[in-house]
């Protein structure tokens, strides 16, 4: 609610509470129907005047307030979403996850918490008035009808806890099928070349329907419990009734059928109100395990200062476990800046995970990694993967990510890397759509390693960057980031020996844990 702006919070209350006047009214005006028997005409114009204001009257509050709800959710809207994609993103979940939370929980969020607070600011301004209205008429029975009405709330008391159980089980089915539908779609090419698309859809229908039986079985909870109310609602009419009836025929307190009619046409009201709140109520509980975020949202990361113009990098001692998977024995090593240095080894055998130690990305189970004095950090070093992150929009936009650099900065990125030539007339004009595959793997590659050459990170760590290219592109992608001055750490099944001699590569290969030096091959 902080994130409403204060002005609005107090208009949308206000303009709540001045159109909840419906119950009162009906009571007033249908309530005075037996004292219009045989009134002057003056009195019955006066009386048809009086009610067509009040209506007019509370309906255009009730108006406002809707169209103020609309505007107040807008900017809840914004803000969910945008808290949603944070801790998402900070908190490095799959990008399946991630959209399920922006599109489904954000939508059931949107009509059975936000909608439904607005509903329930309503139902209880409307119960509030109608109660004080019932009790000023006749506190006796109007205190009847309001004890009645109270039952109503017992089902939901009991109930709520299971809804939101519920409500979690659908958002985790629902987490599976975007997954599993992301998988059917961005597998097309490999279900189409087996001839498995109708068994492999079976799988994604089976986590569909697994989401929609547990958004069903949510939903037939939450109107069980609301119809245990609606009956409880039976009693809250005829109870009152009955002492009201045996009240009047012993002539006490002052009740007559007028009265009891004023009461009833208000105290639906009142029990409408209270029914309508634990209506909100089990909405408000469907979306209480989706409204747990994880964590919460951190600020995000400012840019960081190298630590020195030419830092080494430091492990002390540093080693990693997954588990009782031991990666990386303890390991003690000083890669002076400049350093060009290979890491071989077999496929599995931890040459990813030494980098992601070496970037920050990963904690050491042991030990430290430095970068001059102090522990390395994601953004003082450049990494760049196997498979390149690009997105649609044009090349400026892929190298700069928003940032400002001008555009002969941006071009000699390009030429370095041999794209300036390669992208059209306006290279970085150009439109890139990489779902579609319009830049060859070479190309993305290479427009990565620009992005990186930008930056001019002290350390440069490269995974596998050349496993998708041909040899001549490895080649001069290699010799580019070769020659370099700074620090490049680059893991790789298959190196260029020729190149590692003349760029004097200190090779190490992961053997049993341990960092061995091998031969330059
Ligand atoms: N986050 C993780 N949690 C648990 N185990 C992991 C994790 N990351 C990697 N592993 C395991 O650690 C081992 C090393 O994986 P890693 O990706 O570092 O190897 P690699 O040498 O880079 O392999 P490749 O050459 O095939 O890319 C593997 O057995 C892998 O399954």
């Amino acid at each position: 609610m902080h994130h409403l702006p204060r002005w609005l919070l107090l208009a949308v209350v206000v303009t709540a509470v001045l159109g909840s006047f419906e119950g009162i009214i009906n009571g007033l005006v249908l309530g005075q129907f037996p004292t219009l028997v045989g009134a002057t005409s003056t009195r019955l114009f006066r009386y048809l005047g009086a009610a067509v204001l009040l209506y007019v009257g509370t309906y255009t509050f009730l108006y406002l307030s809707q169209v103020l709800i609309v505007v107040a959710t807008k900017h809840l809207n914004v803000a969910l979403k945008q808290t949603l994609l944070t801790v998402s993103f900070q908190q490095g979940e799959k990008p399946s996850s991630g959209l399920n939370h922006l599109t489904n929980d954000a939508a059931k969020i949107e009509q059975n918490y936000f909608s439904a607070l607005a509903s329930l600011l309503t139902a209880i301004a409307s119960t509030v008035l109608s109660t004080v209205f019932v009790l000023a008429v006749n506190p006796v029975m109007g205190l009847v009808f309001i004890a009645f009405s109270a039952l109503t709330m017992v089902p939901m008391i009991f109930g709520q806890k299971g809804i939101g159980r519920l409500g979690a089980l659908w958002s985790q089915a629902n987490d599976r099928t975007v997954q599993s539908a992301s998988d059917w779609l961005t597998g097309r090419r490999e279900l189409r070349q087996y001839a498995v698309e109708q068994p492999f859809f079976r799988r994604v229908t089976a986590a569909l329907t697994r989401s929609e039986n547990a958004l069903q079985k949510q939903n037939i909870r939450q109107w069980t419990v609301q119809y245990s109310s609606w009956l409880l609602v039976v009693l809250t009419l005829v109870g009152p009734w009955t002492v009201g009836f045996y009240l009047m025929s012993h002539g006490g307190f002052g009740i007559t059928i007028s009265v009891l009619l004023t009461l009833t046409l208000t105290a639906d009201h009142v029990v409408g109100g209270v029914r309508q709140v634990m209506d909100v109520w089990g909405q408000l509980a469907s979306t209480a395990a989706l409204r747990r975020l994880p964590a919460a949202p951190q600020p995000f990361i400012a840019p960081t200062s190298t630590p020195a113009a030419t830092p080494a990098l430091h492990l002390d001692s540093v080693a990693l476990n997954y588990g009782d998977h031991a990666v990386l024995a303890p390991t003690t090593l000083t890669v002076p800046y400049g350093t060009k240095m290979l890491l071989t080894g077999p496929s599995g055998i931890g040459k990813t995970s030494c980098l992601n130690l070496l970037a920050g990305w990963q904690k050491p189970t042991q030990g430290t990694v430095a970068l001059a004095d102090a522990p390395v950090a994601p953004t003082q070093v450049t990494y760049i993967p196997q498979d390149p992150w690009l997105f649609t929009g044009t090349v400026r936009d892929n190298l700069t990510l928003t940032a400002a650099y001008p555009d002969q900065t941006l071009r000699a990125a390009l030429t370095a890397v041999g794209l300036n030539a390669e992208l059209g007339p306006d290279p970085l004009a150009r439109e890139i759509h990489p779902d579609a595959d319009d830049l060859s793997g070479g190309q993305k590659q290479r427009l990565v390693i620009a992005r990186a050459l930008l930056r001019q990170r002290p350390v440069i760590l490269l995974d596998e960057i050349t496993a998708g290219l041909d040899d001549r592109n490895a080649h001069a992608i290699r010799t580019l980031i070769y020659q370099l001055p700074q620090t490049v750490i680059e893991s790789a099944h298959h190196t260029d020996p020729a190149l590692a001699q003349e760029f004097h590569f200190q090779t190490y290969a992961l053997q049993n844990q341990q960092l061995v030096p091998a031969p330059n091959f």
